[in-house]
C-alpha cells in the first residue's frame, strides 16, 4: 500500500468535522433535496464527498474513487479497476436530518470483490471504527484505540436492523437464529455492532447500495465476523457488480 491506513482514518474525521459544521450550525436548514431514487441529500453528505474526494485525489491519484455522490461509473470501466475506494460521505442521511446522531462517514477499498481496508466514522460521537484485513478490527475512542472481536458467547443472540428501513422478512431469520431481541439502528453503524459484540445478527432483506456496506464489511470481517449474500451461509456477500444496488445480506458474529 503506498498510503498509511491513518491517513485514512485522520480523513475520516475532517469529512466527518464537516459534517459536523453543518449538523450543530442552529440556522442551517442542511439543503436537504430529493435525489432520483427519492432519497434525500444534504450540503452534508457534499461536502464531506468533497472533503474525502480532494484528499485521495491527491494521496492515492492512481486508484479510482467510486463515492455516492459522485460519478458512478458504469460496469465495464468498474470491472477493470484491480482495486477502488468505495464512499459512502453520510450514510444514514435519514438519521442526520432527523438528528438522532446515528450516521456515519464510510471509506472502503475494494480488491477482487471484496473489501480489504474499511474506516467506519461516527462523527455525532468521535468514534472511528477500522480494519485493514488481516490485521484485526479496532474502535478509537478518546484517542484509544481497542480491538474488536464478535461475540463467541451464544446465550442470548441480539439482532440488528436498520431503523428507517426496516422489512419484516427479517424477522424470520431473526428467529431462525434464535434471536428475542432486536434492536434498530442507523446507517453502517449496524456492522459495527456486530464488530464490537454488542449484537450477533444482522439480516438485511430491502436495498442498499454497495457504497452502504463495504466499509462496515471490513470492519465486522476484521472482528472475525461474516458477511454472506442472501439468508443462508452459502455464498460471500460480494462487491464490482454489474448494478450498485445490493440484494439481501446476512451478517453473523
Ligand atoms: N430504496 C432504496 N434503494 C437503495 N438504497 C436504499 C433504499 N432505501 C434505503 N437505502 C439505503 O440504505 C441506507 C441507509 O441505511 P439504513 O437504513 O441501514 O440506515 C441509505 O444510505 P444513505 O443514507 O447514505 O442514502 C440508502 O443507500
Ligand atoms: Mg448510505
Amino acid at each position: 500500500m503506498n498510503f498509511k491506513l491513518e491517513d485514512i482514518i485522520q480523513l475520516s474525521i475532517e469529512a466527518g468535522k464537516a459534517i459536523m459544521d453543518i449538523y450543530t450550525d442552529p440556522s442551517s436548514d442542511f439543503g436537504v433535496e430529493k435525489k432520483s431514487d427519492a432519497s434525500p441529500l444534504t450540503k452534508a453528505d457534499k461536502a464531506s464527498h468533497e472533503v474525502i474526494v480532494a484528499a485521495l485525489e491527491k494521496l492515492t491519484p492512481n486508484i479510482p474513487i467510486l463515492s455516492e455522490e459522485g460519478e458512478h461509473q458504469g460496469y465495464e470501466e468498474r470491472s477493470s479497476w484491480s482495486q477502488y475506494w468505495i464512499i459512502d460521505p453520510l450514510d444514514g442521511t435519514k438519521e442526520f436530518i432527523n438528528k438522532n446522531g446515528e450516521f456515519t462517514v464510510n471509506i472502503a477499498l475494494i480488491e477482487n470483490r471484496l473489501p480489504v481496508l474499511g474506516v467506519v466514522y461516527v462523527p455525532a460521537k468521535d468514534i472511528v471504527y477500522y480494519s485493514e484485513v488481516g490485521q484485526g478490527a479496532f474502535k478509537r475512542e478518546n484517542g484509544e484505540d481497542v480491538q474488536l472481536e464478535v461475540n463467541k458467547n451464544d446465550k442470548k443472540i441480539v439482532a440488528v436492523r436498520s431503523k428507517s428501513h426496516a422489512n419484516p422478512a427479517e424477522e424470520e431469520v431473526f428467529e431462525k437464529y434464535g434471536s428475542t431481541e432486536s434492536i434498530s439502528v442507523g446507517s453502517s453503524l449496524k456492522f459495527c455492532m456486530v464488530a464490537e459484540g454488542k449484537a450477533d445478527i444482522y439480516y438485511r432483506h430491502g436495498p442498499t447500495m454497495e457504497w452502504d456496506t463495504a466499509a462496515g464489511q471490513a470492519v465486522v470481517m476484521g472482528a472475525g465476523g461474516k458477511v454472506y449474500a442472501g439468508n443462508t451461509e452459502e455464498e460471500l456477500f460480494l462487491y464490482t457488480k454489474k448494478d450498485l444496488l445490493n440484494g439481501s445480506f446476512l451478517v453473523l458474529g
